[in-house]
């Protein structure tokens, strides 16, 4: 009895101490209920274990529980194909290499780059400023709603009491009052919000962007790897949602944490003796029922990824169809791309549908328990003073004020509450596309890792202007087909290769790796393996340029940038110091090498009639220099011919040593094909070229020539020879194609005749038929003929000298038999 009085003094002796620290506890607890979650973690790992298998390259994988893919299974086939292709021989030779090398990478990115989207975002100083001025207001605006609480109170209580001066009083001297300040911090705290979210979108998209055009390679192996159609969301879409969830969940972390810190402190020493205790109650209540909503909460990591992966499917099959609009529409082809669209949108409904309903019972249950659970439970919270009055309420205690109070705070408090649950449906959605953008990031670093870039160990590479050269490099695609098993050859400036061969058999592919697209590889038979290539630019020269069959126009930008293309203006104005006209004349000169001079002047008219509605003086010139400023759909408005002179007007402007023409003049007359080439050759640039049309040959000393099945030859090229060989090859070629015809039908009836020989000569010696030479006058009653229904024709007998004595033979015992010639 001793032990419990004494005990019941310690604690009315430490009481507010004791429920402040078990509130307190309580609340962490709850918090940290929020941010865990096993679904949520499980998710995560399954991101991580899918990346490692697949080499950082992400894959549209999926929920189990929406039964459209499942990612474990992905994984489990993906590592049985790449073990099956590794026994295929030359197929899939690197994937191993791949794989091994991926996981060393991930293995230093994760250790490298754990969070690093939070280490970007607070290392930014701005942020930082921005963050701890909202939650100084957070904080302020916690304390004013305490105030206006009391107020509050206040007011209802002079109310009930008809104390109509201090009612007024009140309401004008503090209540108005009040507002003023309450609603600049409230309207301040959006501002700040605003502004962080802003701050973080341009941290991050500066990086990402940064990241992803960083070289050549890296953006062209991200857009070719298996997540491209999620790029465009990633860099856009994801960020944004990052940056406003970020931005809001100090507000929506700090606002509740606070109000239900400083509300239960406040009801923790209110006067009313079972407050503090009921307070506590109430804590443990939420906690409980906190934990029973957890039971049935879906993953809205998993949500948001999943549902963010089709959408940005989706919108990419948009893009495709839009990209491709002409395409598509002179082949008809809409209602099949209508089919797939349908299918995906079709997906992402069903997905939908399900979510909303899974959302829906959550929601349900979230809603009765926060607002009317916690609300009932605060209600008899508040009444405890009003029931147990006579008993426990001092005299003059203001009840109607402290009612009012309490039950503003635990108004307050709930709130706080139904906030925090929503908050951690924020944060496992913030969760989700956090990883959608670590996944992209994990992406980014691992292809402008330069290890990735670099050739395979053992390979020496070397970069000069004036030759190229290849010692044993395989020729292997990114999927691992070897194209050429070792490729060898060495080509001088001044000197020009034809590189020919059967589709799909590697020349582009050749030009990938001369480009740096994808990395040189290590002889495959263990040969030193060593490459020489132009650098790309070299002492502002430019060294080597490429020129493939469509051309790439840039949208919207001036017919002066799309020549100078890859220039900037800066660089342009670099080369001609500033003077515009200086480098306008040189541009119309190539322009009128290649017979575009009418670009101009159509420019100039498109200028004049776009400056007709502006221009107060209707009869004002326009300067040539417009014609270049003028900004076009380049791409849509250019048939491909133009295009193509066009992306060769760019080679003549930079001059290379080298140029790289693949199929670059498929779509121009064959009369400005010459005028092209000669030009090039003219100003010095060495051509390796792929072309079929035998009219260019003769522009070229040296010929590769793949042929198709991993095998190659170079050597020198005489083109006169060659075409001589190839004339006369397409004469044998025509001379057979005539008599090959006669002499199959004349092999089919020698054939017919010597099977019907056989079996005349078995059948006449059944009969014991009497021999030709006792009755000559046969040999001309049946002619030759391997068919009975053919007209007789004496002729054929006398030709075929050769068969003839058979024959007649073989027509004597026929007549003599009577045996059908039909049956033979
Ligand atoms: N990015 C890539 N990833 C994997 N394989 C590729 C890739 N690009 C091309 N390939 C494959 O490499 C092979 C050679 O392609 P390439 O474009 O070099 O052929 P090509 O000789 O230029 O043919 P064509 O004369 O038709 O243009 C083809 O089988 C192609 O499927």
């Amino acid at each position: 009895m001793m032990a419990v009085s004494e005990v019941l003094f310690l604690y009315r002796r430490h009481r507010q101490n004791i429920l402040r620290s078990s509130y307190v506890l309580l609340l962490f607890s709850t918090l940290y209920g929020l941010s865990s979650g096993k679904s949520t973690s499980k998710a995560v790992d399954r991101v991580r274990k899918r990346d490692d298998i697949h080499g950082n390259e992400t894959e549209v994988g999926g929920s189990d529980d929406f039964g459209t893919y499942s990612s474990s299974d992905n994984d489990s086939t993906n590592e049985k194909q790449s073990s099956e292709n590794e026994n295929e021989g030359g197929i899939n030779l690197y994937d191993k290499r791949n794989y091994d090398k991926g996981q060393h990478l991930r293995k230093k990115h994760n250790h490298r780059h754990i969070d690093f989207l939070i280490r970007l975002i607070l290392r930014d100083k701005k942020f930082i400023m921005l963050f701890l001025i909202q939650a100084i207001l957070l904080v302020t605006r916690t304390l004013l709603s305490l105030r206006v609480a009391t107020l509050d109170g206040r007011i209802v209580s002079s109310l009930v009491k008809a104390n109509y001066s201090k009612f007024i009083k009140i309401l004008l001297g503090n209540w108005m009052l009040l507002g003023i300040p309450a609603s600049f911090v409230n309207a301040l705290i959006a501002y700040t919000t605003k502004w962080c979210s802003l701050t973080i979108n341009k941290i991050l998209t500066t990086y990402m962007l940064d990241k992803y055009l960083v070289d050549h390679r890296t953006f062209y192996s991200v857009t070719a790897s298996s997540t491209a159609s999620e790029v465009q969301d990633n860099l856009t879409k994801d960020i944004g949602t990052f940056s406003n969830t970020t931005s809001s969940l100090l507000n929506q972390l700090l606002k509740p944490m606070l109000d239900l810190i400083l509300c239960s402190f406040r009801l923790l020493s209110s006067s009313s003796s079972f407050m503090g205790e009921g307070t506590l109650a109430l804590g443990l209540v939420v906690y409980v029922s906190n934990r029973l909503l957890r039971l049935i909460q879906p993953n809205f990591t998993k949500l948001i990824m999943k549902r963010s992966t089709m959408e940005s499917w989706f919108r990419s099959l948009h893009s495709h169809v839009h990209l491709n609009n002409e395409e598509i529409a002179i082949m008809r082809g809409e209602s099949r791309e209508l089919a797939s669209l349908d299918y995906s949108f079709y997906e992402l409904v069903l997905f939908m549908n399900r979510e909303i309903k899974k959302r829906f019972i959550y929601d349900f249950a979230s809603s009765f328990i926060i607002k009317y659970s916690w609300g009932a439970a605060g209600l008899v919270l508040c009444s405890i003073p009003i029931f147990f009055k006579d008993k426990i309420i001092v005299a003059d205690e203001d009840v109607t004020a402290d009612f009012i109070t309490n039950r503003r705070l635990l108004m307050t408090a709930s709130g706080s509450l139904g906030r925090f649950v929503e908050l951690k449906k924020s944060i496992q959605q913030l969760r989700g596309v956090w990883l959608r953008l670590k996944n992209f990031g994990d992406l980014l670093d691992s292809y402008s890792d330069p290890q990735k870039s670099r050739p395979d160990d053992g390979v020496i590479l070397e970069y000069d202007q004036k030759k190229i050269i290849f010692e044993n490099i395989p020729l292997v695609t990114p999927a691992g087909q070897v194209l050429i098993w070792e490729l060898n050859f060495e080509l001088k400036q001044g000197d020009h290769l034809l590189i020919i061969g059967p589709n799909g058999c590697g020349k582009s592919s050749l030009f990938r790796i001369l480009g740096g697209l994808w990395p040189i590889r290590l002889s495959l038979e263990g040969k030193p393996t060593r490459a020489v290539i132009p650098p790309s630019m070299s002492n502002d020269e430019c060294s080597i340029f490429y020129l493939p069959q469509k051309p790439y126009m840039g949208s919207m930008t001036t017919f002066r940038e799309q020549i100078i293309y890859p220039d900037t203006i800066a660089q342009f104005e670099k080369r001609f110091h500033g003077n515009y006209s200086k480098g306008d004349k040189h541009l119309a000169k190539i322009l009128s090498t290649l017979e575009l001079e009418d670009l101009i002047s159509e420019n100039m008219a498109l200028v004049m009639v776009n400056a007709s509605d502006n221009r107060e003086e209707a009869n004002s010139s326009v300067e040539p220099r417009e014609a270049f400023d003028l900004k076009r759909n380049w791409s849509e408005e250019l048939s491909i011919g133009i295009q193509q002179r066009l992306a060769m007007a760019r080679m003549y402007y930079h001059r290379p040593k080298f140029a790289v023409l693949d199929e670059c003049t498929s779509a121009v007359s064959p009369e400005m094909e010459q005028k092209m080439y000669s030009t090039a050759q003219r100003l010095g640039t060495s051509l390796v070229s792929v072309c079929h049309r035998t009219s260019l040959w003769h522009f070229h000393n040296y010929l590769l020539k793949f042929d198709g099945k991993g095998g190659y030859r170079f050597g020198k090229f005489d083109p006169e020879e060659r075409l001589a060989s190839e004339n006369k090859l397409m004469e044998l070629n025509t001379l057979l194609d005539q008599r090959v015809p006669m002499w199959e039908k004349r092999l089919k009836d020698l054939m017919v005749v010597r099977r019907s020989n056989v079996i005349r000569k078995s059948q006449s010696e059944l009969t014991q038929s009497p021999s030709p030479q006792q009755n000559p006058s046969a040999a001309t009653k049946v002619p030759f003929s391997g068919d009975q229904r053919l007209p007789v024709n004496p002729s054929v007998a006398t030709q075929s000298q050769g068969v003839n004595s058979v024959l007649l033979r073989s027509s004597d015992s026929q007549e003599k038999t009577n045996a059908p010639v039909d049956g033979i």
